[in-house]
C-alpha cells in the first residue's frame, strides 16, 4: 500500500507561531523563509489580501524547494477593523494606534493558506475568519502590554497565545486562525494532497 505520509510539507514562513502550530500535525516538515513582497493593491478585500499573499509566499520558496515530493505550505494573516486593514505594526506608536482603535470592540482575524503540490502544480488557496473581541483598556494598560515587546511583530499589535491572552474577552470560530495557521482549515487541504494527518490510510 501507498505511505501517503511519505510526502513532506515544506512551510514557507520565518514565523515561530507558525512553525510550532504546525509541528502539533506530528508530520515530517522542513521550512523555507518566504522573502515575497506583501504589497497589496487598497481595493484588495481582506479575504483576497490574505489568499493572495499566502499564495504569493508559497510561489516565492518553489526554485528552493527543489524537485522533490513536497507541499509547500503559505499563510498570511491581517486584523480587520471596520474594514480598515491592520497588518504588523511599524514601531510602538503605530501599536498603540492599533491598540487603542481594538480595545473594547469587535474585529476579524483572517489568515489565508495556500499549498502548491511540487509533483504537479497544483494550487490550492482558502482562508478562515475569526472574531475576536477585546475587553476595554486604558492608555496605562496599552502602554504597559507594549513595554512586554509582544505586540512588535504581530498582526494587530496583539499575540492571543500569550500575554495578549489577557486582553481577550472572548472569540467566535477558529483560535489558531488567529495565531496564524488555522489547523483544521490545513488539515482538510493536505489530505487534498495524500497527506493524511490522523494517517487514516494506515491498516
Ligand atoms: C493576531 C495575531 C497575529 N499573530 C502573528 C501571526 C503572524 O506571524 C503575524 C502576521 O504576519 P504575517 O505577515 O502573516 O506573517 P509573518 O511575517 O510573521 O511570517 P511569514 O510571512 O514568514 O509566514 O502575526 C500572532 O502570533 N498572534 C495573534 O494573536
Amino acid at each position: 500500500m501507498d505511505d501517503y505520509n511519505s510526502r513532506l510539507i515544506i512551510l514557507a514562513s520565518g514565523s515561530p507561531r507558525r512553525r510550532e502550530l504546525l509541528s502539533l500535525l506530528g508530520l515530517p516538515f522542513e521550512v523555507i523563509a518566504s522573502d515575497a513582497d506583501e504589497s497589496t493593491p487598497p481595493e484588495w478585500t481582506p479575504a483576497e489580501i490574505v489568499r493572495n499573499l499566502a499564495l504569493r509566499k508559497a510561489e516565492a520558496v518553489r526554485a528552493a524547494a527543489g524537485e522533490r515530493d513536497a507541499v509547500i505550505v503559505g499563510s498570511d494573516t491581517i486584523v480587520v477593523l471596520d474594514d480598515k486593514v491592520l497588518g504588523k505594526p511599524v514601531d510602538e506608536l503605530d501599536s498603540k494606534t492599533m491598540l487603542a482603535a481594538l480595545q473594547g470592540r469587535t474585529h476579524k482575524v483572517y489568515t489565508g493558506v495556500a499549498c502548491i503540490g511540487l509533483q504537479d502544480g497544483r494550487t490550492s488557496v482558502d482562508h478562515r475568519v475569526t472574531s475576536v473581541t477585546m475587553r476595554a483598556m486604558n492608555d496605562v494598560e496599552i502602554a504597559a502590554y507594549i513595554a512586554t515587546g509582544e505586540p512588535a511583530d504581530k498582526a494587530g499589535s496583539y499575540a492571543i497565545q500569550g500575554l495578549g491572552a489577557t486582553l481577550v474577552d472572548h472569540i467566535e470560530g477558529c483560535y489558531f486562525n488567529v495565531v496564524g495557521l488555522p489547523l483544521s482549515l490545513l488539515g482538510g487541504m493536505l489530505s487534498g494532497y495524500g497527506i493524511s494527518v490522523l494517517n487514516l490510510q494506515a491498516e
